[in-house]
């Protein structure tokens, strides 16, 4: 391949495997590292250490071309690499604001090991400013030449790989032309959409898309909420409001609330972020005020369905924070699991792929088992938590066949109403009218 570069990528989370292994993929020879020596040994196997669709597949095909490599040694990964991406985690702080201290510990890592005029790229979410932050503490420790770019990450877990390919842009933030272009011309063969800004603004770019997405999904759900009392529909509300090109026909389904590893951590760090020049961010506030107590609302709706939820038995389905990851962070399924415990219910969980990261995260009272039809056959209730397709492909008539007491919560509206009327059951879903059949058992 012409200018194929040694690219090193810090981090091998959903964004720095991913990341290593597309600009392998396009030819680049890269080399994954990460302080996690497990992590090193299964992926120098060929084996994920994340459920992402597609992934592994060409992890295998570039670890047997050459191009992609993996160590725990900064130094080999970074001894005569022209770019080096920054993907270590940034998580959130007990006050909301972004600990940096990975992102801190990289910057010396790369400060001591760089051998030759090198670019970094930051794809973690960084608050703005961290750019010129980064710059500072590496020029303290090295004479080696080194430019900073922004080039923060827009993939979403599930679809990982096909994002990376077919995003919607490619934002490159940098303070000189020269280190802007070496990442154009890498991200080239991407065919995406490149926009150049200047480092602040794409820091700032990610926080604001990602508060916007947020917005959107608390402005669906506090529509959804007051939709079904008042007799409509919020699909049809949704899918109606979709048709004006200005709102846009994605991000407009109601449910249990968001979670993940972003939204809920990125929200509170833009709130922290605008706090810190005096800026109170209330619009903000009240989208992530709304989300929490929307991640609470199947508990709400089984409590006064039942009254109490002693003794109950509830299958909990789908775990991960959305279908098709296996990733636990922020996920309802916690908060719902911690809360039905506490109201004295037993919690009978499935999910296809993320059951053993769900051990480490709900309480142990919770019980685990191997399918759907097994969770309802043990369940007097069900509460579905995730639209994964194994879930949302099981008939209602199981439903009614297996639950003790024929009722459903739906966090997901995954089902039509006119299928839960004809499987004769007890169905809830969210911002739409409750369905109430006469021979479902109501306590
Ligand atoms: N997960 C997503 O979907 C997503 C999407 C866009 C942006 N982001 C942002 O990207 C960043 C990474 O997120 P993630 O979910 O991939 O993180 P992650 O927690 O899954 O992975 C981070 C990895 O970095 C490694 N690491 C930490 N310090 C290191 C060091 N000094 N050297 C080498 N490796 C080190 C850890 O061992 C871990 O494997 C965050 O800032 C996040 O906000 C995430
Ligand atoms: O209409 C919707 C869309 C999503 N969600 C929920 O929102 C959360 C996040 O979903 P999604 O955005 O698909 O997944 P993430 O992998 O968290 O991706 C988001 O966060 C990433 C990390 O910053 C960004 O890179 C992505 O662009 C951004 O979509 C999940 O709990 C979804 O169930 C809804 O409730 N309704």
């Amino acid at each position: 391949m012409r200018n194929r570069k040694k690219i090193a990528v810090v981090g091998t989370g959903y964004v720095g495997l991913v990341t290593g292994v597309a600009l392998s993929e396009i030819g680049h020879l890269v080399y994954c590292v990460d302080i996690n020596a497990e992590k090193v040994a299964h992926m120098t196997k060929g084996k994920s250490p994340i459920y992402e669709p597609g992934l592994e597949e060409l992890m295998i095909k570039n670890i047997n071309n050459g191009n992609l490599k993996f160590t725990t040694d900064h130094q080999k990964a970074f001894t005569n690499a022209e770019v080096i991406y920054i993907a270590v985690g940034t998580p959130e702080k007990e006050d909301g604001t972004a600990d940096l201290k990975y992102i801190e510990n990289v910057c010396q890592d790369i400060a001591f090991n760089i051998t030759n005029k090198v670019v970094v790229v930051t794809k973690s979410t960084v608050p703005v400013g961290t750019n010129e932050y980064i710059q500072k503490i590496i020029s303290t420790y090295t004479k080696v030449p080194f430019a900073v770019v922004s080039n923060p990450e827009f993939l979403r877990e599930g679809s990982a790989v096909h994002d990376t390919f077919y995003g919607d842009r490619i934002i490159i933030g940098s303070q000189t032309e020269e280190a802007a272009n070496i990442i154009e011309e890498i991200n080239k063969p991407f065919g995406i959409e490149i926009y150049k800004t200047n480092l602040r603004s794409a820091e700032m770019i990610k926080y604001a898309s990602n508060a916007f997405l947020a917005t959107k999904i608390s402005f669906i759900n506090e529509i959804a909420n007051i939709s079904g009392d008042l007799g409509a529909n919020i699909q049809e509300v949704s899918k109606g409001m979709g048709f004006d090109k200005r709102i846009g026909n994605t991000f407009l389904n109601a449910g249990i609330g968001y979670g993940g590893s972003c939204f809920p951590k990125d929200t509170k760090a833009l709130v922290q972020i605008a706090g810190n020049i005096n800026h109170e961010f209330n619009l903000l506030k009240a989208v992530i005020e709304v989300n929490n107590k929307q991640q609470l609302l199947l508990v709400e709706k089984a409590k006064e369905h039942y009254g109490s939820l002693k003794g109950k038995k509830v299958a909990l389905l789908g775990l991960s924070f959305k279908p098709n990851t296996d990733d636990m962070r922020e996920a309802a399924s916690i908060i719902t699991a911690e809360k039905l415990i506490l109201a004295g219910a037993q919690v009978i969980a499935y999910d296809p792929i993320a059951i053993e990261n769900a051990k480490r995260n709900l309480p142990d009272a919770v019980e685990y088992v191997n399918s759907v039809e097994e969770a309802l056959s043990n369940a007097d209730t069900a509460f579905i938590m995730t639209e994964w397709t194994e879930i949302v492909t099981t008939p209602l008539s199981k439903y009614h066949q297996k639950l003790k007491d024929n009722v459903v919560f739906d966090g997901r509206n995954c089902y039509e109403l006119s299928d839960a009327i004809r499987a004769n059951l007890n169905y809830y879903s969210i911002g739409r009218p409750t369905i109430l059949c006469e021979k479902a058992l109501v306590q």
